[in-house]
């Protein structure tokens, strides 16, 4: 899995840029400002149709144009694949793959398998349990298609629910007949995605664990543990317990959209207990994890976005990623940095070709 080259026309601060790539290597360099985070925002883009960073799409066009296109040229099982992802202001996004447009954005999903690394993951462990919910859920999508389907009907027959547990509250009505079509549904999906999340967890917690060991080289416990409603009761006989409830709220208490991920260090959360530099070594864990998952379930090695990742890491710590790139385990890896000279001092101690592209 390689991406030859990138063009950028009006992507948030580049007007008008094109890259040609390394197979192993790439390296952003520049003041701060000057564009080098937007520039692993786009390839992100390519991946999974949006940014990583700014969620609001229209935000991500120049502020002096019309529309924005990130194209890029990859090479994926020998063959050429050309993926187009455009935004015009007042219309829908477009992704293409070879110059065919998705009828549906979650038939990309997964195709150009991506981890980035980003000190916006310190999110993961400050947030709340909807961003590690979104972490799980974009892992698993990207070696299940269904799931991400079963995810959107989920959340669609949520809405549905909740809209309508408003309308009884407006109305001073009720019908228990329309509302088991919506539980019955959502039982069956959520049911689905709960199975799924537990599995995954389950292979994942273990290499997830294995990475933190030796990034860490430490000897404290960390652990991941997935907490959901659905481990004690069916999710249809829960959405029948809590109805006086959910109509009080006016809106649907339980359910897999309640999921969490707790981070613990030694039994603690990591949040309140984990020291500054055990944050860090535990998100770059996760993330690895991430990677190993994906190459296992795929077999193809996902593209490595490393943005300001001295943030994160020591040099010995980034050396020792960077130099995960010898052992052929990793695919492509761009990087972004503010100082040229610390990343290539570390990127030659590896025997890969490289580029490094001062923005
Ligand atoms: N839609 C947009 N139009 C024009 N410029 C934008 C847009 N969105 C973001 N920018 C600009 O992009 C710049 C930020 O770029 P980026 O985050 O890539 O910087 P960076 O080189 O990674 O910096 P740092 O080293 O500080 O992390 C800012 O100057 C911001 O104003």
């Amino acid at each position: 899995m390689n991406l030859n080259s990138l063009s950028l026309v009006n992507y948030k601060n580049f007007e008008s840029q094109v890259f040609d790539f390394d197979a192993k290597i790439n390296c952003f360099v520049g003041a701060n400002g000057i564009g080098k985070t937007n520039a692993l925002d786009a390839i992100y883009h390519l991946a999974f149709g949006k940014s990583y960073f700014n969620p609001i799409a229209v935000q991500n066009i120049n502020h002096n144009a019309e529309f924005f296109v990130v194209d890029g040229n990859f090479t994926k099982n020998d063959r050429p694949e050309k993926i187009i992802v455009s935004l015009k202001r007042g219309q829908k996004k477009v992704i293409k793959r070879n110059a065919k447009a998705y009828d549906k954005f979650s038939e990309h999903i997964g195709f150009i398998p991506l981890v980035i690394i980003s000190p916006a993951d310190r999110d993961l462990i400050i947030e709340g349990s909807d961003t590690r919910r979104k972490f799980i859920d974009s892992v698993i999508s990207q070696s299940d298609k269904y799931y991400l389907l079963e995810l959107i009907n989920y959340n669609k027959v949520l809405s549905q629910r909740n809209a309508l547990l408003k309308y009884f509250a407006l109305n001073n009505t009720f019908n228990a007949d329309t509302l088991a079509v919506y539980n019955e549904q959502l039982h069956s999906y959520g049911t689905e995605i709960f199975k799924k999340r537990d599995a995954f967890l389950k292979t994942f917690i273990p290499i997830f664990k294995a990475r933190y060991e030796a990034i860490s080289q430490s000897k404290e416990a960390i652990d991941l543990k997935y907490k959901s409603d659905l481990f004690d009761s069916e999710l249809i006989d829960l959405l029948h317990k809590n109805i006086n409830k959910d109509k009080a709220l006016q809106y649907t208490s339980v359910g897999t959209h309640k999921d969490d991920m707790v981070f613990l260090i030694d039994d603690f959360p990591i949040k309140k207990f984990g020291s500054q530099g055990q944050q860090k070594s535990f998100l770059i864990a996760l993330k690895l994890a991430q990677f190993d998952f994906i190459k296992q379930q795929s077999g193809v090695s996902p593209i490595l976005l490393l943005d300001d990742i001295f943030d994160k890491l020591d040099e010995n710590r980034v050396a020792q990623i960077i130099n995960l790139v010898d052992d052929d385990h990793f695919g492509q890896i761009f990087i972004s940095d503010t100082h040229a000279e610390r990343t290539e001092n570390v990127i030659k101690q590896t025997h890969q070709s490289y580029k490094m592209f001062k923005l």
